[in-house]
């Protein structure tokens, strides 16, 4: 019987579980691309239900229990001596949130004799050493789609909360102001404006399909360009790099996995590129932005404003630079963590894990390492050397 190390984000302050605010969630038919949502035999959820945190435990420990398995949840990874890497010594699956990632490093993963699953419940593998994985034969797996469109949602929001000056304006409303020349000095119509994404998958489409009704000019570049029908419906500019894109843009958003060829890549140099006062939204991973760099930018006026809930490392120590930058939107590591997806990725980790424990193929959209190689959704968006 298999031991599965299952890290999640502590529960709320309030404690667990905390009031339910709505009774439900709407009820979808499958993803927008016609991929089936995550299909386990059952679940043992209340779908709205907060599952991502220790008390939650994704929902998985009766079904796992009952199959034999021994379950361990913990919020305690960093460090030597933490509760995570006291089990990781001889675990079978190891289950993380990026939101709260378990990182599986090299060093880690070698000291992981027993480890043949490294399970994301969410979207985003890059907090698993990929080289490693691929070198000691781990699969590494993902609920591929589960919070894409959260996540989408997330950054359109943060564009126009950027754009038109949302956060300081209600800030000043809260504190008893009225003090409308400070809340409009930085405030501008999205209308009009070039919009560009960085990777036009899941995520930067979507974000793509929900602006197309403001107005805006929309652009994007992927290493793979998409169907010639979506973007002639959308009217989309396709650049062949990042860099031949941004000087063409006023709002930036970054929806790529961290790979070799994304990290650092908003650098200083990149970031002079880019139009004055343009407005950069990063809600792929921290370290696809170089830290200083966007601190900089923000001083100088050459970014108006950076929004995101990615960082290095998660949680990011209270001394971030990104917390207190000017001109900043910035949340925790929220986005594809909504109450809506939490539903679908413990669905979805459950699906995998029979898959896995039953011995069946783990379905190709979810895969990102097997059999020692990139695979499925890995294989499309990432590369080696991460
Ligand atoms: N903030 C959050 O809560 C979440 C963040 N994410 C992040 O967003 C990323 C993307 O998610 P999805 O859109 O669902 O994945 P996806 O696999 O559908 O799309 C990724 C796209 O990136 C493209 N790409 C890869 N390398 C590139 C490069 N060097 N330049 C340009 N394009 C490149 C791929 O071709 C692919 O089209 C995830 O890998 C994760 O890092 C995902 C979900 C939640």
């Amino acid at each position: 019987m298999a031991k599965v190390l299952c890290v999640l984000y502590p529960d709320p302050s309030g404690g667990y579980p905390p009031p339910l605010v709505r009774d439900g969630l709407p009820q979808l038919e499958h993803y927008p691309d016609g991929q089936t949502l995550p299909s386990p035999s059952a679940i043992d959820f209340t779908p709205g239900a907060l599952l991502g945190s220790v008390s939650g435990e994704l929902g998985l420990r009766r079904f796992l229990e009952d199959a034999g398995h021994e379950l361990v949840v913990t919020a305690d990874k960093d460090g030597d001596n933490s509760e995570f890497d006291r089990h990781l010594a001889d675990a079978d699956v190891v289950i993380s949130q990026p939101f709260w990632p378990a990182y599986l490093t090299a060093e880690r993963i070698e000291k992981a004799p027993n480890l043949k699953l490294a399970l994301t419940a969410g979207i985003g593998s890059d907090h698993v050493d990929l080289d490693a994985a691929i070198a000691h034969g781990v699969t590494v797996a993902e609920v591929t789609y589960c919070n894409s469109i959260s996540v989408a949602e997330h950054v359109v929001m943060m564009i126009l909360s950027l754009v038109r000056n949302y956060l300081p304006s209600n800030r000043i409303a809260s504190e008893g102001g009225w003090d409308i020349s400070d809340c409009v000095s930085r405030a501008f119509d999205l209308e009009g404006m070039d919009v560009g994404t960085v990777a036009a998958g899941r995520i930067g489409l979507a974000v793509l399909r929900r602006l197309a009704p403001f107005d805006v000019r929309l652009h994007y570049t992927d290493r793979h360009r998409l169907p010639t029908e979506i973007e002639q419906e959308l009217n989309l500019t396709f650049h062949e790099s990042a860099a031949a894109m941004v000087p063409h843009c006023d709002v930036v958003t970054v929806n790529a996995p961290l790979h070799s060829e994304t990290r650092g890549m908003f650098d200083d140099d990149l970031i002079a590129t880019m139009r004055r006062g343009a407005y950069l939204i990063n809600t792929a991973r921290g370290l696809i932005a170089d830290r200083e760099a966007v601190v900089r930018a923000l001083e100088s006026g050459q970014l108006a404003g950076y929004a995101g809930d990615v960082w290095y490392p998660q949680p990011a120590p209270p001394d971030h630079p990104w917390r207190s930058m000017p001109n900043h939107g910035m949340t925790p590591h929220i986005s594809g963590s909504t109450l809506s997806a939490q539903a679908r990725y413990a669905a979805g980790t459950r699906e995998i894990l029979e898959s896995f424990f039953g011995g069946t193929p783990v379905r190709d959209e979810y895969l990102i390492v097997d059999g020692g190689k990139l695979a499925g959704a890995g294989a499309h968006s990432y590369s080696k050397g991460g």
